[in-house]
């Protein structure tokens, strides 16, 4: 028996992994997804067009970036929904606009129209038939120091050149976001609570607990 029907997870659950950059979602989505047999779903970040030109001046690029972000979104969902599940998927689209788009429009990086422009789009597309909130979203957080320790040893040139400020104000707003948060079933994960890399057993205690959630939101919802 695998980890998935040990803990009676249905094979067409969708769980979104949350959290702000450098956390570990990338490495959350890949073990658990492997784990479950579940597909993965990614963000573009090596051949996203704007991402680097984003960080470098924000007020020019915000507006193009969150829309290329929300096309990338949208098409994931379709492709998650033509599946029927079974996914993984690392960030949520409430994270576009709840956290990135939101802090650039008050910041001052993008203006009034743009950001109506954006949420229009991000509001028409949440209603077509392709889009479901996920069954779960986990979210990862620990310590500052530790995500911005991650962000380093990662390396990527232009988050090594974005200011400290810009990823302790995101830090905040994700803290924020996520006590607020009510679209689904939250699973907290501490990254400091497990190691997907030295201690394969931490997975399964994090599967047993989405088990857990998965079944007790099933019961609810009947
Ligand atoms: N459980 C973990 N223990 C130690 N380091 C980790 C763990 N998960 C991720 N990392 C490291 O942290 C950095 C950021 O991880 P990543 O999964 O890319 O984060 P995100 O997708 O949230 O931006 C990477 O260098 C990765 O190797
Ligand atoms: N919606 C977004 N707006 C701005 N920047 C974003 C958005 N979504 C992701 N990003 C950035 C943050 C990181 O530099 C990369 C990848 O995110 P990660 O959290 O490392 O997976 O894209």
């Amino acid at each position: 028996m695998n980890l998935r029907e040990k803990y009676n997870i249905p094979n067409n659950a969708v769980i979104t992994i949350a959290g702000t950059v450098g956390v570990g979602k990338s490495t959350m989505t890949k073990s658990l997804a492997k784990a479950l047999n579940f597909r993965t779903s990614f963000e573009k970040v090596d051949t996203n067009p704007y991402l680097d030109k984003y960080y470098k001046d924000f007020k020019k690029w915000s507006f193009h970036l969150q829309i290329y972000f929300l096309a990338e979104r949208f098409k994931e969902a379709k492709r998650i929904f033509e599946y029927g599940g079974g996914f993984v998927q690392d960030r949520s689209i409430y994270e576009d606009t709840g956290i990135f788009a939101r802090m650039q429009y008050e910041k001052g990086n993008m203006t009034k129209e743009d950001y109506e422009t954006y949420t229009s789009l991000f509001d028409a597309m949440v209603m077509t038939p392709f889009f479901h909130h996920p069954d779960l979203l986990i979210y990862l957080e620990g310590s500052f120091e530790d995500i911005l320790a991650r962000i380093k040893e990662r390396g990527r040139p232009m988050e090594q050149e974005t200011p400290v400020e810009y990823w302790q104000e995101m830090y905040e707003r994700y803290t924020n976001w996520i006590n607020n948060f009510q679209e689904c079933p939250i699973l907290r994960i501490n990254i400091n609570d497990y190691d997907l890399y030295k201690d394969e057993s931490s997975l399964e205690e994090i599967i047993s607990k989405i088990g857990y959630i998965l079944n007790e939101s099933k019961a609810y919802k009947k």
